[in-house]
């Protein structure tokens, strides 16, 4: 449980990270909150030579709103999303999963682009962020570039991001005044969802029923189309491979899907 050596490299702007993930980027990696950083390294799954420490990077922490669009700061961390009022009011959804993740000590250090860019399908975030119907915004060498949530999550800890981009920003259409729902069934208390499921605006992300977040398309469209919430949650696991492992199977993965589902709907009608 002891890293492999690196060289530690912290940087107080974000230009200072850009240029130093410029020069080391396919050896290094960016250190943010270090909740899964630090434990891939200290299981040896990751080396890095070069880890660039972005945490005082003040100026990637912030929400506000812009032109009817909610942004958020990438370095944000989920204990100041959970109470944030521009999020509480125009992005409820967000504040409430963040309010959820892990325990205190890990919303407390943990940052909504780590967890984006880790790209873990039983993350909570991912699976907000695409049901929220986000554009992250990366900047690297090239300048900045903006891609929608639903091209960003490629495969299991996949994204199209390039070593030496950051994420910068999360960008969300406001959804004042939208009914939401957040459903997560756990193991224990503190547990990654054996599933999980978002709602907002009539979106509906699923956590942990596939190899990245998914959306529950049919049942979007039975929605769409006019079906009961009964009839439109019976479909939540229509299109997903969920993971199948002793503890909870494939089968069971589905039918919570179905079951919370049909609550976070009836959350967000309420
Ligand atoms: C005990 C425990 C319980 C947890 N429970 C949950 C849970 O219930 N739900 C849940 O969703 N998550 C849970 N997590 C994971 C937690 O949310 C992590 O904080 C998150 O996955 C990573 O965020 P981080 O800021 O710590 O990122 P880090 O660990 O610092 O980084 C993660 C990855 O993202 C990269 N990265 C980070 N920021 C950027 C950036 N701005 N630009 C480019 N690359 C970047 C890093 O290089 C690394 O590859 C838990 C973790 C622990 C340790």
């Amino acid at each position: 449980m002891i890293p492999a050596s690196f060289q530690y490299l912290r940087a107080s702007t974000v230009d200072e990270a850009l240029s130093l993930l410029a020069s080391h980027g396919d050896d290094a990696k960016v250190l943010a909150g270090g909740h899964s950083l630090l434990p891939l390294m200290k299981l040896r799954l990751a080396a890095p030579e070069y880890v660039v420490d972005i945490a005082a990077l003040d100026e990637l922490r912030y929400v506000r709103l812009e032109d009817g669009e909610v942004v958020i700061g990438a370095l944000s961390r989920y204990s100041s999303l959970a109470r944030d009022p521009v999020l509480l009011e125009h992005a409820p959804l967000l504040a409430h999963v963040s309010a959820e993740v892990g325990d205190r000590q890990v919303r407390h250090r943990g940052t909504i682009g780590g967890s984006l860019v880790h790209a873990d399908a039983a993350a909570d975030l991912p699976a907000a962020v695409l049901a929220s119907d986000a554009v992250l915004v990366a900047r690297g060498p090239e300048g900045e570039r903006r891609i929608p949530a639903a091209e960003f999550f490629l495969g299991p800890f996949t994204t199209p991001l390039e070593p030496a981009e950051l994420l910068t920003e999360i960008r969300l259409p406001a959804q004042t005044g939208t009914g939401w729902g957040f459903e997560k069934f756990t193991r224990r208390a503190i547990d990654w969802a054996m599933v999980g499921v978002t709602v907002t605006g009539g979106r509906v992300g699923l956590v942990n029923m596939g190899g990245v977040p998914l959306r529950a398309t049919a049942t979007e469209k039975a929605l769409a189309a006019g079906a009961s919430i009964e009839d439109a949650a019976a479909l939540a696991a229509e299109g997903t491979n969920p993971p199948d492992e002793p503890h909870a199977t494939a089968e069971y993965r589905r039918h919570l899907a179905r079951v919370l589902t049909r609550r976070a709907l009836a959350q967000a009608a309420r």
